[in-house]
């Protein structure tokens, strides 16, 4: 799914009017649809009271709140008496409100917060229009909003957000606990300053013009089960161990060998074909009983001191790798003269940071650092937007794919494109999450995957299992284990 910007989304609605639907009727379409999901998840309250601005997010609010009405719920509409300067389709809305003798029309000063009856506040202030933060009246009024216990539904963007970039650290923002937005999702609901303003977020179809979002070029993009669908590849029947790749997990150190198994039973759970891990003999009972479908490939006696090449395997490298001297040499040596990608994580990267040889990192390989490691390798930023953007130049530079890992992981490809996913939850917030993901990522790679579409899928498929993993032993108590044995549900339910 595309992520288009505020002005592209702008330019759309211009296009799908040209096309023949009128603004109006749009704003009619963008209401309805509110109403729709309204009345599925809100089945036990009949109140709601709606804030609304001038603009046509405002218009969208007024439409809403006399659809509810007259689909017979108790519905107080709020505005600012002091400024009745509504834009044109907002205007009409207003008019119609008027009419009805039933919707009461208050000033933002009338709401108070202490309210009895079960009600839901719906924030119809300011959405994708917003073009500088908050202020007066209605920024003491959000700020009101938000001491309420009150469920809060903003339309389109919650009030105080911007569509595509950061906001200013001391900003008010309505805090939604469910966002209703059209056609795209907006790239500040996916970045962490920003994000934690829009509790669940449904993104409401309403028909834009489809040859407009065709031909829109963008950079950023949402992982959705479309892209998944066309990226998954189901095993063939006539085939053997040695058609699904081999993967070598390398890493390991004493007390950490439970990092590079983590990753050596991600890739097998993911379907590897021929499953190595290269770890130091400390960890070699473990790895053989625990998962004797990996072959073990001995590295020194407690922490990896050589990294052998062997030819036709992908090496996912990094997981409990450790920082020993001899373990530096290993990595850098191999990267001196292995020029295939490599999957690098953790350790793996952090020793590329502190030799500053990100040169040795062959073209097409897959970095997968959390934000700490991202800073170490790249630098530090103000805030994620301007991490993503750093991110762009280093991928395109090294040619590179960044797997940048946060609660919404972004992958980064060496032509400057974003792709966010959207699945997982805090639950996965665990040491060894990470190892997991790498050595799904191996996996996928080794199994003749194209290496963006196996970014793709990796980071897709790890927040799924997470979410089915949630779901059997909550986010509390879940383990990156559980993820590994919810792999294959994902894939069965892939099929
Ligand atoms: N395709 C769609 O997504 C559709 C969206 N719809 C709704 O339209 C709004 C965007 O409407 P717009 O009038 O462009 O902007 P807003 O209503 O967000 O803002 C109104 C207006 O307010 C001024 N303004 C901006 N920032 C501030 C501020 N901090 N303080 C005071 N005033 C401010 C500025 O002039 C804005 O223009 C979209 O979110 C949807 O809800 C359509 O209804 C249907 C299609
Ligand atoms: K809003």
């Amino acid at each position: 799914m595309k992520i288009l910007s505020s002005s592209q989304i702008k330019s759309c609605d211009i296009a799908t009017t040209e096309s023949g639907v009128s603004s109006l009727n749009l704003m009619e379409r963008a209401a309805a649809k509110c109403v729709e999901w309204i009345e599925m998840n809100f089945k036990t309250t009949n109140r709601f009271l709606i804030f609304c601005g001038t603009g046509n997010n405002g218009g969208d609010g007024l439409a809403t709140a006399r659809m509810l009405y007259e689909k017979g719920f108790d519905v107080e509409v709020y505005i600012d008496r002091a400024n009745l300067n509504f834009k044109a389709d907002a205007e009409i809305n207003f008019r119609k409100i008027k009419k009805i003798s039933g919707i009461e029309i208050k000033d933002f000063s009338d709401f108070s917060k202490t309210i009895k009856e079960k009600t839901v506040l719906i924030d119809a202030l300011f959405g994708y229009g917003l073009n500088r933060k908050l202020s007066g009246k209605v920024k003491n009024l959000v700020e009101t909003l938000n001491q309420t216990t009150l469920p809060k539904v903003s339309i389109d963007i919650p009030t105080g957000l911007f569509a595509d970039k950061v906001i200013e650290k001391d900003s008010v923002v309505f805090k939604a606990d469910f966002t209703l937005t059209f056609q795209f999702y907006k790239r500040s609901f996916l970045h962490p300053e920003t994000g934690r303003f829009c509790g669940k977020t449904e993104v409401l179809d309403i028909d834009l013009d489809s040859k407009f979002i065709e031909d829109a070029k963008t950079d950023y993009f949402v992982i959705d089960n479309s892209i998944i669908r066309k990226i998954y590849k189901p095993r063939e029947d006539f085939s053997n161990k040695g058609t699904f790749g081999k993967s070598i997990l390398v890493g390991g150190s004493y007390g950490k060998i439970g990092a590079v198994l983590m990753s050596s039973l991600s890739a097998l759970r993911t379907g590897s074909g021929l499953t190595f891990t290269m770890a130091p003999d400390c960890g070699n009972l473990i790895l053989q009983s625990q998962i004797p479908e990996a072959m073990f490939i001995s590295s020194g006696k407690n922490y990896i001191c050589k990294i052998e090449i062997q030819d036709k395997a992908i090496y996912g490298i990094g997981p409990g790798l450790g920082k020993e001297k001899q373990t530096q040499k290993a990595l850098l040596e191999f990267l001196k003269s292995y020029k295939n990608p490599v999957v690098l994580d953790a350790d793996a990267l952090n020793i590329l940071a502190e030799n500053q040889n990100l040169n040795l990192i062959p073209k097409h390989s897959v970095i997968t650092p959390h934000p700490l490691e991202f800073e170490r390798l790249f630098g530090k930023t103000e805030n994620s937007f301007d991490r993503i953007e750093l991110a762009k130049e280093k991928a395109k530079d090294s040619q590179i794919f960044i797997v940048l890992k946060d609660h919404h992981t972004a992958i980064i490809t060496p032509d400057k494109k974003v792709y966010y996913n959207i699945t997982g939850n805090s639950g996965m917030a665990k040491g060894g999450s990470g190892d997991v993901l790498t050595g799904i990522i191996t996996s996928l790679i080794s199994q003749k995957y194209e290496i963006k579409e196996a970014c793709i899928f990796s980071v897709w498929l790890h927040g799924k299992a997470g979410d089915f993993a949630a779901e059997e032993f909550s986010r509390e108590s879940m383990l990156p284990t559980d993820l590994i044995n919810k792999i294959g549900e994902v894939f069965k339910s892939l099929n």
